[in-house]
């Protein structure tokens, strides 16, 4: 699958920009963001070929606040996660049902472009996947420089020291941007990948299993940065981690595929109740660590 986690962005230029000043836009007037979006699902099915892997997903994932997806091994919550921001389309053998609303707006809507969607819904891997040999600095524009949007000097620095500060990053590393982003440690690199999603302002952020191949004192790194951003942006993150989802997430969902049938979504709502009092046995025994 591509792992074109930098999304693309599409210039929406202040209308003065004239013909000398049209190589010199400031980035930050460039990229607007409109802020965190709340996320809806209504009813999505997916499918591998003829394989239904989920059945009929419903979930509102508000602005301002860090949704986590947890459930067992092969429930869907991965593909879920990719329908969240068209990267399901991508696989040959994959199609989907239903709806994604982004404030309302379906991003599914024939009149929007894919690229449209990408760039207000970031997404994080789970492996961090920096440009090894690009510099720490133009990884984090990496995102602008794919859609070509041109940018001053200044321009440019603001806004990688504004995305690496937001991820977490900017004080380790402000003495060496111009070091690869290979270079860094697999936190460091995570928190890079953050900054680099960051920099086209999306509206939400999907994290899968982030801090999955990471130590714990860089995945508490990671979390301090998931609390910090998630005024500024909506954040969905997929966690086997029931100690992580509990610390992160203001609402939280459960998934299962029982016995080979499509994943759904067994039991959701506010974290703290769901883990203190489950309305559901299986999420009980799930958060409890009886089973997956
Ligand atoms: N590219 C693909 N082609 C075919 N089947 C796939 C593909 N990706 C996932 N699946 C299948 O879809 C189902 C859901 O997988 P998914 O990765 O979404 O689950 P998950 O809950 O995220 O699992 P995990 O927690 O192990 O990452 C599984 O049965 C899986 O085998």
């Amino acid at each position: 699958m591509s792992t074109d986690i930098t999304g693309t962005a599409t210039a929406t230029t202040t209308a003065t920009a004239t013909a000398d000043l049209a190589d010199t836009v400031v980035v930050p007037r460039v990229v607007t963001g409109r802020g965190p979006a709340t996320l809806r699902a209504e009813a999505v099915s997916a499918w591998f070929g003829d394989h239904k892997v989920l059945d009929r997903v419903s979930l509102t994932m508000p602005a301002r606040q860090v949704t986590a997806l947890i459930g067992p091994s092969g429930c869907g919550k991965s593909t879920f996660l990719r329908i969240l921001n068209r990267m399901h389309e991508l696989i040959g053998s994959a199609s989907l049902a239903g709806r994604v609303l982004l404030d309302e707006q379906d991003i599914y809507d024939r009149g929007r472009r894919i690229t449209h969607a990408r760039r207000e819904i970031g997404m994080v891997f789970q492996k961090p996947n920096p440009f090894p040999a690009m510099s720490i600095y133009d990884n984090v524009l990496a995102g602008l420089r794919l859609n070509a949007i041109k940018a001053s000097k200044e321009g440019k620095d603001d806004l990688v020291e504004e995305c690496l500060t937001k991820g977490g990053l900017w004080k380790e590393v402000k003495d060496r941007l111009r070091q690869p982003g290979g270079a860094l440690s697999g936190g460091q690199q995570q928190r890079l990948c953050i900054a680099r999603s960051l920099a086209v302002r999306p509206r939400v952020l999907l994290m899968d299993e982030p801090c999955s191949a990471l130590d714990p004192t860089s995945t508490r790194r990671i979390e301090e940065t998931i609390a910090e951003l998630k005024s500024e942006v909506t954040i969905v993150i997929v966690t086997h981690n029931m100690q992580q989802a509990a610390r992160v997430s203001d609402t939280c969902a459960f998934f299962l595929a029982s016995h080979g049938t499509p994943g759904v979504i067994v039991e959701h709502g506010d974290t703290e109740a769901m883990f203190d009092s489950p309305q559901d046995e299986r999420t009980s025994d799930y958060v409890n660590g009886r089973f997956g």
